[in-house]
């Protein structure tokens, strides 16, 4: 009945017998509740969410609906352990195309000890955190369902992009030329119907910025922005991208105590920035302008 996720991009991961996450057939992710104080925060975040009544209706839906927690025989065979039960948003998608991006500077909360800090400030440090605000954690773009073909880059080259190699990397997660050559200039051919449009992933940024401008019941240490889409629908020409923004990965929320969440602000419109740089660049003879480095991997 229970599964190892196959579209998962980032994250501990339940192969290899180590603990992870676990779905069924019925849409719903099985989160290990990991039991130091990241379960009891992450499970705390999702009970307040669901009954704050000043989080506003059209937020909600940016978050995986919380189904509670219940104790499931966990992936690493060590028999019966509480899960969070969520959404598993990518369910109904046929072959989705996944995007981690972990948000913020800054991915230690200020309860986080000495040590925890520490080894999150080298990470901010050594990626593209500091210097972006936001860091890919994982990306997995199927190519052909076919013959089940991705393009699934390694986690660090991803968490380490440079700018132009950030976006160069948005811009192939758009474009239908990822599989042919490695070299090859993104065409970014579907990113009007991705990131752009009424309902495209940067709409979907906008309204989350805004409610970012204004709240200060939360702060979000090291949380993702998941982008999803159907990537194969539009390989075959049709106009809809089934393109969402969901947040993820709660565990290390804070009480914002009445001040604005300036670290995830700050990441987000960085993010924003770049994906509306990929969707502006003129596309001249089919080639996307923002085509940065030829030695990416
Ligand atoms: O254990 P690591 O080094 O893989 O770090 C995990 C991170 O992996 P990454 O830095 O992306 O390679 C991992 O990052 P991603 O979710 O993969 O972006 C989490 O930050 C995880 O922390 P937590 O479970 O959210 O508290 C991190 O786990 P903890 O070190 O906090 O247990
Ligand atoms: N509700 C969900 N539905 C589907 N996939 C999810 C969901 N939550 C997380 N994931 C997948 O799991 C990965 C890791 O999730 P996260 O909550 O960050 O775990 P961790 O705390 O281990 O870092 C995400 O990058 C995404 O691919």
């Amino acid at each position: 009945m229970f599964k190892i996720p196959e579209h998962q991009v980032a994250g501990h991961q339940a192969k290899d017998g180590i603990l992870g996450p676990l779905i069924d057939d019925s849409g719903n992710f099985y989160k290990p509740l990991q039991n130091d104080e990241r379960g009891s925060k992450e499970i705390a975040f999702y009970t307040s969410l669901s009954s704050d009544p000043r989080v506003p209706d059209n937020i909600r839906r940016y978050f995986p609906i919380f189904r509670g927690t219940k104790a499931i025989n966990a992936s690493d065979g060590s028999g019966l352990q509480p899960h969070l039960v969520l959404e598993d948003v990518v369910s109904s998608y046929q072959s989705p195309s996944v995007m981690d991006i972990k948000i913020g500077s800054r991915t230690w909360d200020p309860q986080a000890s000495e040590s925890y800090i520490e080894k999150c400030l080298k990470k901010d440090r050594e990626s593209s955190s500091l210097t972006l605000g936001f860091r890919i954690s994982g990306l997995k773009l199927v190519t052909s369902s076919k013959d089940a073909s991705v393009w699934q880059p390694g986690r660090k080259f991803l968490q380490n992009l440079a700018a132009n190699d950030a976006k160069l990397v948005l811009s192939r997660f758009v474009s239908s030329n990822v599989a042919s050559n490695d070299n090859i200039h993104p065409d970014c051919s579907f990113a009007s119907k991705v990131f752009g449009g009424p309902s495209g992933i940067l709409e979907q940024l906008l309204e989350l910025k805004k409610w970012f401008e204004v709240q200060t019941i939360f702060h979000f240490y090291s949380c993702s922005v998941l982008v999803v889409y159907e990537r194969e629908s539009l390989m075959k020409g049709s106009s809809s991208s089934g393109a969402v923004v969901k947040l993820v990965d709660f565990a290390h929320v804070a009480d914002a105590k009445g001040a604005i969440d300036h670290n995830f602000l700050g990441g987000l419109c960085s993010l924003i920035k770049f994906i509306s740089d990929v969707l502006e660049a003129p596309v001249e003879n089919g080639i996307c302008n923002n085509y940065c480095s030829k030695d990416e991997h």
